[in-house]
């Protein structure tokens, strides 16, 4: 088996004398969509924090890409290849898909913002800026500014961005919330279609879209994985069905 791209051993986390990452130990393997589910409290967010860099764990190590990262500070992190998406705050409104994307790639190249003006005429940038458009269906979106595109397009828009950095990591924090039924379809669509070529480590509650997507899920309950499995494991799991799915969804 190859080695994973993400490690985390005997992860902790504590705020007070709630353990919210009580030990919790995840293999992400290359090219795997792995979904961390759980109820509402369990410490998915604060998990994805400590994996991104925004938040430091009480003990425990993180390992990516063969790197022990746990003390990087995020910045580094996103530079080994770590790519945190759908933090939509960071689209530029006013600019167009394109632009957005050819930014992030500008930025990947190390040049700041100071070139902005010469995005639009870098054929080469905006080629590999429509490239990335094109595989996250936006193509027909690339040249209008960003703020009007829907709340589903923005979330491409946002992978699209994270792609562009060509990561060995995404880590999707709920890319799904807030999108209606059918902008989730497309989503599910979209990222099926990037299976295999990225690792993701998807942290999602609506759980149509991670048993469609995941390879392997992993069920976090009150700061500890209960259980790590494929998608008809974690169906027929009789713990993670006490704890967490219920009878009705299982
Ligand atoms: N900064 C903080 N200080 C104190 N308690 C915190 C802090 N951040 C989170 N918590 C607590 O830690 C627990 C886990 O929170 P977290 O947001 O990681 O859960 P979650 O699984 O992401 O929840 P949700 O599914 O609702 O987003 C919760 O009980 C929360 O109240």
């Amino acid at each position: 088996m190859a080695d994973p791209i993400l490690q985390l051993r005997d992860l902790t986390k504590a705020y007070g004398a709630l353990k919210v990452t009580d030990h919790v130990s995840l293999d992400v393997l290359p090219g795997e969509i792995h979904a961390i589910i759980g109820p509402n409290g369990a410490g998915k967010t604060t998990l994805i924090g400590q994996i991104s860099g925004s938040l430091r764990p009480d003990g425990g190590s993180i390992r990516f890409a063969g790197e022990d990262v746990t003390h990087l500070p995020m910045h580094a992190r996103a530079r080994a290849g770590l790519a945190r998406s759908f933090q939509i705050t960071e689209i530029l409104p006013a600019f167009t898909a394109r632009e957005n994307v050819a930014l992030a790639l500008q930025a990947k190249q190390g040049h700041s913002f100071r070139f902005l003006r010469n995005v639009s005429r870098d054929r080469d940038l905006n080629d590999r800026a429509l490239a990335c458009l094109a595989e996250l269906g936006l193509s027909h979106r690339a040249d209008l500014p960003a703020g009007i595109l829907s709340h589903g397009e923005k979330r491409a828009l946002e992978l699209a961005i994270a792609m562009a950095c060509e990561p060995k990591l995404l880590l999707l924090d709920e890319p799904m919330a807030g999108t209606g039924r059918e902008e989730t379809d497309r989503l599910v669509e979209v990222l099926g279609q990037l299976k295999g070529r990225y690792a993701m480590l998807l942290v999602e509650h609506d759980m149509s879209a991670v048993f469609a997507l995941a390879d392997r899920i992993s069920v976090l309950v009150y700061g500890q994985i209960i259980e790590t499995g494929t998608p008809n494991q974690i169906r027929a799991s009789t713990k993670v069905r006490e704890a967490y799915l219920g009878e009705e969804a299982a």
